[in-house]
């Protein structure tokens, strides 16, 4: 490339980067997706390097992306807000790594790692321990006071406690709307557009996504508008003259005792390889988050060494993001169909022109609800954007308007059940549509069935989905319950090409099931919102489907994990007739539908009789609550604070440093949970 080239190129790409900037910084719109924005980035960074007199001292290269803007006071930052330099591979974490190793001359050195969350950074000053200022980032100079609104998210302390909280300090946050929170308000603007049609009047536009809808709430000018938006934060920095602690990880612990909301998703890694380790493991596990996260920030742990490293005016040289790359790909929308699940809702399936995604050929992609569909705008003919991210189907994330055909129509939700022809119901605040025949609508009955059998319930292998299907045509059997009354003469004689063979394993697994513990029946009988754990829980705490039907609201919303949603969805299942029926007739199969009577420890098993336990941090292989019953089972008792009688403290990860300190003073023995288990009786 020419220098004349290569100057026309710097150009073209400032001015596309500074365009796409302003559309996502000012107007929220993604025009290009963010690895194609990063890429554009780098291919400029990588011109002003082979060609640094033509590097201009505004471009993108080196500032913050964002702006102030002229509906607040702005106000300087008293450290700047700086950007994330970002990479989407390993190869570049481990240059990334030699750069900090060759910064610190040969010094030890180790990462915190946490999950880069998607919303908008925040800088939170606090005086006294009184929150005064809550800042936007702004240009990274400069940011929008937006302190009112900020006084609005719960999970910000107005007053920081503690004994030990300095006079002055500022806390760096990201500010964001969980999804849940996003499809609630999405689900109202839903409905209310559901009225103006009526009244002809325009519709009000959807939230686009949580990212975009949290940085425009943060900025809106009526706080109680805010408020009613429940937006929350996660604190991720400190910063202070002078620091009480020497570490980032310390940091967020003492973060922690203040009273901020500290995502506990952080862990520390002593190498590049630990590092990569933690980017594996929340590849997936992110989806089960409340918020959207786009990927994990690496940052030096020592204070000192981030120090001796420095910034850059746009990046701190000791952190890196890596980002998750969304495959993402453009097809054509050709149909959309309904499917009906278990409970009754119906989502919507987009049909797509085969298209070549993440290395397999994708032909439908979810479409969630009819909000969704609304959302996207999607007419008939639609050139649509598809992604893949953790989840094993893909979605459609957005429509290409510059391809839509002129006088497409725009799709709209159906009003009957496609299987059984009922009309559609909405419950109020849910986003889904159901088909209320419950009994006699097919996928509903066959649904239950299939996830009464699957493994991890009834774990009854022999019947597959075509299996239940035929069962259900001839009317072999009308829901789960009657598979407990099959007789193999029965089966052969009514199913095609059904050999005395299967008949006698599928009797004898059915059979089988009987012996399937309590806690797995009541995830087979499907409540809603009672998935594998849910329910694991309520037969701890229950021991019987006969306590847990009699239960009240208090005493279901009193157990410990059980929600509001739950508890209701519970209510609703034993007090509905039809349920009602169903139990009556589960009840004469012989299904475990009790806990055993829980085992006492025998004498010799009471091995920690007369000891103290404290029980402290994160494990491995148990829930703190499991090791607690464990300690009481073998009649230790487990006891709150470290004192000098105090016997043991069972150590985890992330326990706070003081107690570790408090017990060594006072000689109290620490075990590991690996020593733990080494004293229990096997
Ligand atoms: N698609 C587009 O059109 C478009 C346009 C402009 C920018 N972008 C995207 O925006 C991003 C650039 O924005 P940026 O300069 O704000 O950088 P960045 O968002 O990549 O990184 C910095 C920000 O990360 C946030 N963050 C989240 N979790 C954090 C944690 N645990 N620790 C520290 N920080 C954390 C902070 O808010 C911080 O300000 C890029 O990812 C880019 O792809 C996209
Ligand atoms: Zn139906």
């Amino acid at each position: 490339m020419t220098a004349e080239e290569a100057k026309k190129k710097i150009a073209a790409l400032t001015e596309q980067i500074n365009h796409y900037n302003h559309q996502y910084y000012v107007n929220a719109i993604s025009e290009v997706t963010d690895y194609e924005f990063d890429m554009l980035l780098k291919e400029l960074e990588q011109l002003e390097e082979e060609h640094p007199t033509l590097k201009q001292e505004d471009s993108p290269t080196q500032r913050v992306g964002g702006t102030i803007t002229k509906n607040f006071e702005t106000v300087a930052h008293t450290y700047p807000m700086l950007s994330l330099s970002n990479s989407y591979n390993e190869e570049d974490l481990y240059e990334f790594d030699q750069r900090v190793q060759k910064g610190l001359e040969g010094e030890e050195y180790e990462y915190v790692c946490e999950l880069k969350f998607d919303g908008v950074a925040l800088s939170l000053t606090y005086k006294n321990g009184i929150l005064k200022r809550g800042v936007t980032r702004g240009d990274g100079a400069q940011g929008d006071d937006i302190t009112a609104n900020i006084k609005t998210v719960r999970t910000i302390p107005l007053k920081a406690q503690g004994k030990d909280v300095p006079d002055f300090f500022e806390v760096r946050a990201e500010g964001f709307m969980s999804r849940a929170s996003f499809d609630r308000i999405n689900n109202d603007i839903a409905e209310e557009n559901i009225r103006r049609e009526q009244e002809g009047k325009k519709h009000l536009n959807m939230l686009a996504n949580p990212r975009n809808a949290a940085a425009g709430t943060f900025k809106m000018q009526d706080s109680s508008v805010v408020a009613s938006r429940q937006l929350d934060c996660y604190v991720y920095a400190y910063m202070s003259e002078n620091d009480p602690v020497e570490k980032h990880e310390e940091a967020l612990q003492k973060l922690k005792e203040w009273g901020f909301n500290v995502s506990p998703s952080y862990q520390r890694c002593r190498n590049m390889d630990e590092v990569i380790a933690y980017i594996k493991k929340w590849e997936e596990k992110r989806f089960e988050l409340p918020l959207d996260t786009d990927g994990v920030v690496i940052k030096v742990n020592h204070i000192k060494q981030q120090k001796e490293l420095g910034s850059t005016a746009k990046s701190p040289r000791w952190a890196i993001a890596y980002k998750y790359k969304a495959e993402s790909a453009t097809t054509a929308l050709e149909s959309i169909t309904y499917q009906v699940g278990r409970t009754g809702a119906v989502t919507p399936v987009a049909n797509l022109a085969p298209v070549q995604l993440a290395g397999t050929v994708v032909k439908r992609a979810s479409l969630h609800n009819a909000n969704e569909i609304e959302r996207l705008d999607l007419h008939e003919g639609d050139q649509v954007f598809v992604e893949k991210g953790g989840e094993i189907i893909p979605k459609v994330t957005g429509v290409d308007l510059s391809q839509r055909l002129k006088d497409a129509k725009p799709f709209e939700f159906i009003h009957a059940c496609p299987s059984c022809g009922t009309a559609l119901e909405r419950k109020e605040g849910e986003a889904a549509y159901y088909c209320p025949n419950e009994l006699g609508c097919l996928p509903q009955v066959k649904g239950r069935i299939e996830h009464f059998v699957a493994r991890k319930a009834m774990n009854i292998d022999s019947l597959g989905s075509e299996r239940i299907e035929q069962m259900l045509e001839v009317g072999l059997i009308k829901d789960a319950t009657d598979l407990y009354s099959l007789r193999k003469v029965d089966l052969i004689a009514k199913l095609e090409k059904f050999k005395d063979k299967s008949a006698e394993k599928m009797v004898a697994g059915i059979d089988a099931s009987k012996e399937i513990p309590f806690s797995r029946v009541l995830f087979a009988i499907g409540i809603r919102f009672v998935g594998a754990t849910v329910a694991e829980k309520l037969a701890t705490h229950f021991r019987s489907l006969e306590a847990l039907s009699k239960a009240d609201r208090e005493t279901l919303i009193n157990v410990p994990e059980i929600g509001e949603k739950i508890a209701d969805s519970i209510l609703a299942f034993f007090q509905d007739p039809k349920q009602q029926a169903f139990i009556e007739k589960l009840k004469q199969t012989g299904v475990q539908l009790e806990m055993p009577e829980q085992e006492e420890a025998t004498v010799e098993e009471a091995i920690f009789e007369g000891q103290t336990f404290v029980v402290s941090g994160v494990f491995q292989d148990y829930s703190r609550d499991e090791l607690k019953k464990l300690i009481q089972r073998y009649g230790g008792k487990v006891v709150s604070s470290i004192s000098k009688k105090l016997n043991y403290l069972v150590a985890g990860d992330k326990m706070g440093p003081s107690k570790k300190e408090k017990a060594e003073k006072l000689e109290v023995r620490i075990v590991s949970e690996q020593e733990f288990k080494d004293m229990l009786p096997l």
